[in-house]
């Protein structure tokens, strides 16, 4: 039966289109949600591992779970590019097949964000957002805190489960950064023989650094609950301790989504530490993190985390250039370099 559609505008054009955008607002965590449950059920891990396109009944199949529910998933995912329909070669059946974004959501990949999705969509991510306006009003209790009364090293050093969670989340990030420096500018790592990755989490990024600068002994510092949660790794050696009390000497530092989870004070005062570790002379310090307020596509995913640094860190911030060289200059440092990379990272060189 054919309908008859017809448009009506009893209403401005602009109030219409807002009336429509700010969907975007009052559901806006749909998107985040619906993934993480696709990348429970596998769905990303299952159609990576089928050759061809998958019919709704082999998918539900393999999920084991009914076709209804998991179409209306589907559906809402291809709108999102999450996935996309495919006919199945040689054929006229639809079948289901991963997109680029999908491929970054499967369990094992080398470029995987999935763990990343599932760190922030937990209950322990999620509670300090609701924190936010009191924060603000009186920029005492810090929403994490004020959701659970420690902040949040605190709270990973008595929850195993979650620190392994939070340790699996940034190393997705890791991954991304770490590739881009050693593909863009290896030179960082020439000529280092110990570098020490200050809050390196679990190693992740000292790993691939290794693997790919073979001549570089790789100190792994963290908390003593991280690293003692770390894998055991060839060339890369694990040491406990807090970069308030020492850093360990090394040729370099380096620095990963570390020094925006504090404030410019704490950080002035990390950096004091780094530059009694390294050598006077041919030592460096490399900061590889955001620099924002630099006018590229990529500024909304710095204010995104600039956000998280208030959910979940103690006053920790994303930083402009200039907020940066700030830090450098106040902690005695005479000058530095920076260079973009394609990812939203940066990398920085300071010196002595
Ligand atoms: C946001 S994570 C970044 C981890 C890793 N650098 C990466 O890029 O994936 C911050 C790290 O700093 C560590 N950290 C927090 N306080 C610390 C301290 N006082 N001394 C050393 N590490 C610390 C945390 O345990 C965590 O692993
Ligand atoms: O929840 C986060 C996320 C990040 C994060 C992820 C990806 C990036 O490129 C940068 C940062 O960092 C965090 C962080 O440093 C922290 O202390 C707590 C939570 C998060």
């Amino acid at each position: 039966m054919a309908a008859e559609i017809q448009e009506k505008r009893v209403i401005p054009k602009e109030v219409a289109n807002a009336q429509q955008e700010i969907w975007k607002f009052i559901l806006g965590f749909t998107p985040t949600a619906v993934v993480k449950c696709a990348i429970e059920l596998r769905i990303p891990d299952i159609l990576e591992n089928h050759e061809t396109p998958m019919t709704l009944a082999d998918l539900a199949s393999e999920i084991g779970c009914n076709q209804s529910s998991l179409y209306r998933i589907m559906r809402f995912l291809i709108h999102y590019k999450i996935f996309q329909e495919k006919l199945v070669s040689e054929t006229s059946v639809v079948g289901y097949a991963l997109t680029p974004l999908s491929r970054l959501l499967t369990r094992h990949g080398e470029n995987s964000m999935a763990d990343l999705v599932l760190l922030e969509s937990t209950p322990v991510m999620l509670a300090p957002w609701q924190k936010l306006s009191a924060w603000v009003l009186d920029n005492k209790q810090l929403p994490f805190d004020a959701a659970h009364g420690t902040d949040l090293w605190g709270f990973t050093a008595g929850n195993p489960e979650h620190s392994k969670i939070f340790d699996a989340g940034m190393a997705c990030d890791a991954r991304v950064g770490v590739a881009a420096v050693i593909e863009v500018c290896p030179e960082v790592f020439e000529g280092l023989k110990t570098m020490v990755d200050v809050g390196g989490g679990d190693g992740t990024a000292l790993r691939l650094i290794v693997e790919a600068c073979p001549w570089i002994h790789g100190i792994n510092f963290d908390l003593p609950h991280v690293v003692a949660a770390a894998p055991a790794t060839r060339g890369v050696e694990h040491v406990g301790g807090s970069m308030f009390d020492y850093v360990p000497k090394a040729d370099a530092t380096y620095f990963m989504k570390v020094l925006h989870d504090w404030t410019d004070e704490d950080c002035i005062e990390i950096l004091k530490k780094c530059r009694e570790a390294i050598p006077q002379d041919t030592g460096k310090v490399i900061i590889v993190d955001n620099v924002i307020g630099q006018k590229e596509d990529h500024e909304y995913v710095g204010l995104m985390i600039d956000m998280v640094m208030i959910a979940h860190t103690t006053n920790g911030k994303e930083r402009t250039l200039k907020e940066w060289s700030y830090l450098f200059h106040e902690a005695g440092f005479t000058r530095y370099t920076i260079k973009r990379l394609q990812t939203y990272h940066s990398v920085m060189e300071v010196y002595p």
